[in-house]
């Protein structure tokens, strides 16, 4: 199982900084969520840690060669245009060409790893369809499929959720979840703060270009940094089904 961490890593874009002097670790069974306003920097983390754009500190992804990478971390980008017209299964196997060598067919364990993940994302059925002819939510979800099929003891993933309808939400964050309960860990970054309170362990909280607060959702979703970060009134409470919370109105500056 793999532990990541980041010290004292800064980014800059354009030469302005996005993201300045992060400490913190993610374990193996943690599922968190990266919140924070449009522009605060959760991409530009995600995708520094990876080692995608340059940045100042250490992060323990970013030291890894490519394939290593690649065995380590399955990443699924908030970009979700696929170019050309790739089955959907085929773009599933995508996620296991960390594990085959040049030219190798893929192995019995790469085609249930493809399946169980086409499963997962209830695209069963839709395997010999090419990507460009599914709708928004689908391709979403079939870009998922190839992040779960990778297996990897990480998976990050930027606004995984955004564009699926209700129910695909709920069980892709229940998947999130049994991975992580499995003792493998998942970051993602979300807006939709109900169901980050709900399924996520722990959520980082970025804004002013640095985090703000780390810790269970109910210690995160306060409502100062709630107005101080998100400029919302919001009601958060624990029920028997877990945190409920809804966004009530926009403060005033
Ligand atoms: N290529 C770039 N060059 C310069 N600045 C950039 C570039 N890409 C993004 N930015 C800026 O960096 C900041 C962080 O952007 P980032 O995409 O990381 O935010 P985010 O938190 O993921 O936002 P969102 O919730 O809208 O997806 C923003 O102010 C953005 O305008």
């Amino acid at each position: 199982m793999t532990r990541v961490t980041f010290e004292d890593f800064s980014v800059a874009l354009a030469g302005t900084p996005v993201i300045s002097n992060v400490n913190l670790a993610i374990e193996p069974g943690e599922l968190v969520g990266l919140i924070g306003p449009n522009g605060a920097g959760k991409t530009t983390l995600m995708r520094a840690a990876l080692g995608l754009i340059p940045s100042r500190g250490a992060c323990s992804l970013a030291r890894l060669d490519d394939r290593s990478r690649a065995r380590t971390v399955a990443w699924m980008p908030q970009e979700r245009a696929v170019a050309w017209p790739i089955q959907v299964a085929s773009l599933v196997m995508l996620g296991r060409m960390p594990y085959r060598g040049p030219g190798q067919r893929p192995s019995p364990d790469d085609r249930r790893s493809v399946a169980d993940a086409i499963h997962q994302v209830g695209l069963t059925g839709f395997e010999k369809r090419a990507v460009t002819r599914l709708s928004a939510g689908e391709r979403t979800r079939a870009l998922i499929a190839r992040a779960l099929a990778q297996q990897t003891p990480m998976i990050m993933a930027d606004e995984p959720i955004a564009g699926l309808d209700p129910a695909h939400q709920i069980t892709t964050m229940e998947t999130f979840s049994e991975i992580a309960a499995s003792g493998r860990s998942v970051l993602v970054s979300i807006h939709d703060l109900g169901l980050a309170a709900r399924h996520c362990t722990r959520l980082i909280l970025v804004g002013e270009q640095r985090v703000i607060a780390d810790g269970p959702p109910t210690a995160v979703l306060t409502p100062d940094n709630l107005a101080r970060i998100f400029h919302i009134e919001a009601f958060l409470q624990s029920t028997d089904h877990g945190p409920v919370f809804q966004s009530l109105r926009v403060l005033g500056p």
